[in-house]
């Protein structure tokens, strides 16, 4: 089974082609990590697989809805909301304008628990620290229990305790069959990953990682 395809795609700014003609397709349940200088559109990727860009040319096909966890820098820090509200947030896709049910709350209260930040649960957006504010942002991505899971650098910043609380969901989020298509600078995080897509010049490459072992 496949969780995303993207087919001959490519995508451009108004002053640059960030990618031309990618063909990927990424089987569920797998772990995928891109990786790349600075510039060379892992996030473009993450997003047109979000579907919140549309691609300039080819086709993006994603086979569920994915939870999409951008970086905090990219997120409103002074956003008047408190943690639990954030990851709380992560529901809606599940409550379809219900109220929030105590199922709901317990997937809260275990995407807060797994992200070690269930005694911030109180405290405002605002006052957390950038890598505080990354373990929420990633909570609320767990809270939707999605089958895909996309991670703009979420290591990226963060303590060795924040880093192998993220490992340890990712680990477990493929254990659910969940597929996670993450973005990464981090050589560790690379060398976990069932496959390595390496991104130059608008095109990718594909090296390393454990498929290719196999
Ligand atoms: N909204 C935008 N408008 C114009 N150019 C943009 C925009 N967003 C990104 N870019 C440019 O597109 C290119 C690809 O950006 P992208 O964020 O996809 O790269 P990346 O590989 O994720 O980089 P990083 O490792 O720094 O996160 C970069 O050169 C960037 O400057």
């Amino acid at each position: 089974m496949e969780a995303v395809r993207f087919s001959n795609v490519g995508y451009a700014y108004p002053d640059r082609q960030v990618l031309a003609g990618v063909s990927l397709a990424f089987a569920s349940g797998t772990h995928t990590v891109l990786t790349g200088r600075n510039g060379s559109g892992k996030s473009t990727l993450l997003a047109m697989a979000a579907g919140v860009l549309a691609p300039d040319s080819g086709t993006v096909t994603t086979h569920a809805r994915p939870a999409y966890v951008i970086q905090h820098i990219e997120a409103p820090a002074t956003m008047p909301c408190t943690v639990r509200q954030a990851v709380e947030m992560g529901r809606w896709p599940h409550r379809r304008g219900r109220p929030l049910r105590a199922a709901d709350r317990r997937v809260v209260a275990d995407s807060m628990d797994r992200m070690g930040i269930l005694e911030l649960a109180g405290r405002q957006l605002r006052e957390l620290s950038g890598g505080q504010r990354q373990r929420t942002l990633i909570a609320q991505g767990l809270a939707q229990e999605s089958t895909i899971l996309l991670l703009d650098e979420p290591t990226a910043g963060l303590d060795a305790e924040a880093h192998r609380l993220i490992r340890a969901a990712v680990a477990e989020e493929l254990r659910r069959g969940v597929t996670v298509l993450e973005a990464s600078h981090d050589a560790a995080d690379i060398g976990r990953a069932d496959r390595v897509i390496t991104f130059e010049s608008g095109r990718v490459s594909e090296g390393g990682g454990n498929l290719a072992r196999r």
